[in-house]
């Protein structure tokens, strides 16, 4: 230390005694010393020989308790010593600032702390060649930044740490993972149906969920564990010192026990679920952000496969998840590249043998994979909301070319619920039909339970606004959903088309004609017109028309034929007119 302080120039100065000293302007400096003690910060002057010159009341105070005491004509290096023992900053760095502050004749500043309080001093050069020092206490604003510090790490709602800090303890664990070996699993955990909460009772009651549901995470793990929220309804764990994998998976398991009971939130019962995604380090990555991703694909996972559960990460994950990208990615240029083309599947009305409709089924011929079923990138469209574009193009080629078609014949096409929630359907089927000259009775809308399980009341709006245009609506897959029959009372639905799968059953089931017989009858009375679909042989065909049905669709009749052969397909049938 000496060694630098010889640099400082101060050694020789301070062995000077002080009656040899002359430091210009210190007589004065003293005189004034009343009038210093008036400024809040502690000042303090050196001489140009390096022994203190002056101070003022509050620096006195503000360097009570170092192990020298202040005063009049103290070696200034006595002073720096005792400081620098309780710098924040190394010593060999605040010696090495002031060391250029002396050589450069500039300012230096450094922190002291002492019993958590802590001093910041400047030194600035005097004209007279010696020192100023300014002491300020600095403890109440180091304490606040470092309040506002922890608090940018917490989530005000649930005071859990927050993506910033989960980060941070992340990579303090995969660190440590290196050094000793251990494993760390990290879980992703969403919220199912915690949206229709949020939307149907408010933020408050949302809010109060999500904190109840911070406070049963916090109950589930070791204090060693880091509960996290990073986002509207996500929340992660990090599980840290693992020695088995069955403590992840006991843990994954209790989280989706534990979620799924039921809430009392401010008089209201609510059930929400929570899917999990795991991904185990090192096993499945080694740095946060692969972690990350990692376990958000294990998390896609376990929703895919019906939520309420959990899923390990597996490579085989990230090969699936790239190629959806691939599909999605050819999916956004097929449109511009005219890769899709409507097949139709023709309708018969039992009672007079004659075909009245078709309905437009979606087709996808890839440059690459040849012809995709909607099956396989449907779904996907509807998930990217891709498929508002896509259905627009739907309908808009379903009605030119059931204008080439004779006038009887309408055209129906199936709409999904990201198109009813997209709030252009009602405006791109007016278009639509303008553009085409094609009579809205022509038209028919399929929708499915889907498409009534959100947002009902705007779905029925639209559902009614069509109905005025004098489009028709009917109801698809009628008796796969939870609530079919109460969906016919909220919509006054032109046609039931019953699922195939009931159909199918007619003739593999006892019985299997009861179900088809009720919702003839149903239909019947409401006045609806009823299409059995998938009718594939003759024999079904006679129980359908006996158990009352009106229409039928299916391969026995034809099966979906590309739009150029509609026509052709229409007269070796026997077209209406
Ligand atoms: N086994 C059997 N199957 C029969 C028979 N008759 C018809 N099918 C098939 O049953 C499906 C009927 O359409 P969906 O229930 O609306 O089910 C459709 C519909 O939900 C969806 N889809 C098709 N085109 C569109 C579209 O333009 N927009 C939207 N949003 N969805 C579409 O994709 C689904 C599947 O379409 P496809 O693969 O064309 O499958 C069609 C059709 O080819 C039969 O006798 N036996």
């Amino acid at each position: 230390m000496s060694a630098d302080l010889h640099h400082l120039g101060t050694a020789r100065l301070m062995k000077m005694p002080p009656a040899t000293r002359t430091d210009p302007g210190a007589a004065s400096l003293l005189t004034q010393r009343h009038d210093l003690d008036v400024i809040r910060h502690g000042l303090l002057t050196i001489g140009a020989s390096g022994y203190v010159v002056a101070f003022n009341a509050p620096a006195e105070r503000l360097l009570a308790g170092l192990d020298v005491a202040l005063a009049v004509d103290l070696p200034a290096i006595r002073l720096v010593r005792s400081l620098c023992a309780r710098t924040v900053q190394p010593r060999r760095e605040v010696f090495r600032s002031l060391r250029q502050a002396l050589d450069r004749r500039a300012s230096a500043a450094f922190e002291v702390t002492r019993q958590d309080r802590t001093l910041h001093i400047e030194l600035h050069r005097s004209d007279a060649g010696g020192w100023v020092a300014t002491l300020e206490d600095v403890s109440a604003r180091k304490a606040s930044e470092a309040r506002a510090d922890a608090m940018a790490r917490l989530d005000p709602l649930t005071s859990l740490p927050n993506r910033l800090l989960l980060r941070e303890r992340l990579d303090e664990a995969l660190a440590r993972l290196q050094r000793t070996g251990e494993a760390c699993a990290l879980l992703l955990i969403d919220l199912d149906r915690f949206k229709p909460v949020n939307d149907t009772l408010g933020h408050p009651i949302g809010d109060a969920l999500l904190a109840k549901v911070a406070d049963r995470l916090r109950s589930t793990v070791r204090p060693t564990d880091t509960v996290a929220r990073i986002g509207g309804d996500e929340f992660v764990i990090l599980q840290t010192g693992i020695r088995e994998a069955a403590h992840t998976q006991a843990l994954a398991r209790r989280l989706v026990d534990l979620i799924g009971r039921t809430y009392m939130v401010e008089g209201h019962l609510l059930t929400i679920g929570a899917s999990v995604g795991v991904a185990f380090a090192p096993a499945d990555g080694t740095s946060a952000d692969k972690l990350l991703k990692n376990a958000d694909l294990a998390l896609y996972r376990a929703k895919l496969d019906g939520r309420g559960t959990y899923r390990f990460f597996e490579p085989e994950m990230d090969a699936r998840m790239q190629a959806r990208r691939r599909l999605e990615l050819d999916m956004r240029q097929a449109l511009a590249r005219r890769e899709f083309q409507l097949h139709y599947q023709p309708q018969l009305q039992l009672d007079e043998d004659r075909l009245i409709g078709c309905e437009a089924l979606i087709r996808w011929k890839h440059p690459e994979r040849g012809m995709i079923s909607p099956l396989d990138f449907i779904p996907l469209a509807e998930e990217i909301g891709l498929i508002v574009p896509i259905g627009e193009w739907v309908v808009r080629q379903a009605c030119r070319d059931a204008m080439t078609w004779p006038a009887g014949m309408s055209v129906a096409v199936n709409v999904s619920p990201a198109q009813f929630k997209s709030d252009r359907l009602v405006e791109t089927i007016i278009s639509a039909l303008a553009s085409s000259g094609l009579a809205a009775r022509r038209l028919e809308v399929e929708i499915t339970e889907g498409v009534l399980l959100e947002e009902s009341e705007k779905t029925l709006q639209t559902l009614h606004r069509l109905r005025e245009l004098g489009v028709r609506v009917s109801m698809d897959d009628f008796g796969t959903g939870y609530s079919s029959l109460s969906y016919l009372r909220s919509f006054p639905f032109d046609k039931i088309k019953i699922d195939r799968s009931f159909v199918k059953d007619l003739t593999g089931k006892p019985d299997g004609d009861a179900i088809i017989r009720a919702i003839a009858g149903l239909g019947k009375s409401l006045g609806m017109t009823t299409v059995a679909e998938g009718v594939e042989t003759p024999e079904q065909m006679q129980r359908i028309r006996d158990e009352g049905c009106t229409d039928v669709q299916g391969y026995l009749i034809s099966r979906p034929i590309p739009a150029d052969d509609v026509l052709a397909f229409l007269k070796t049938y026997g077209s209406p007119t």
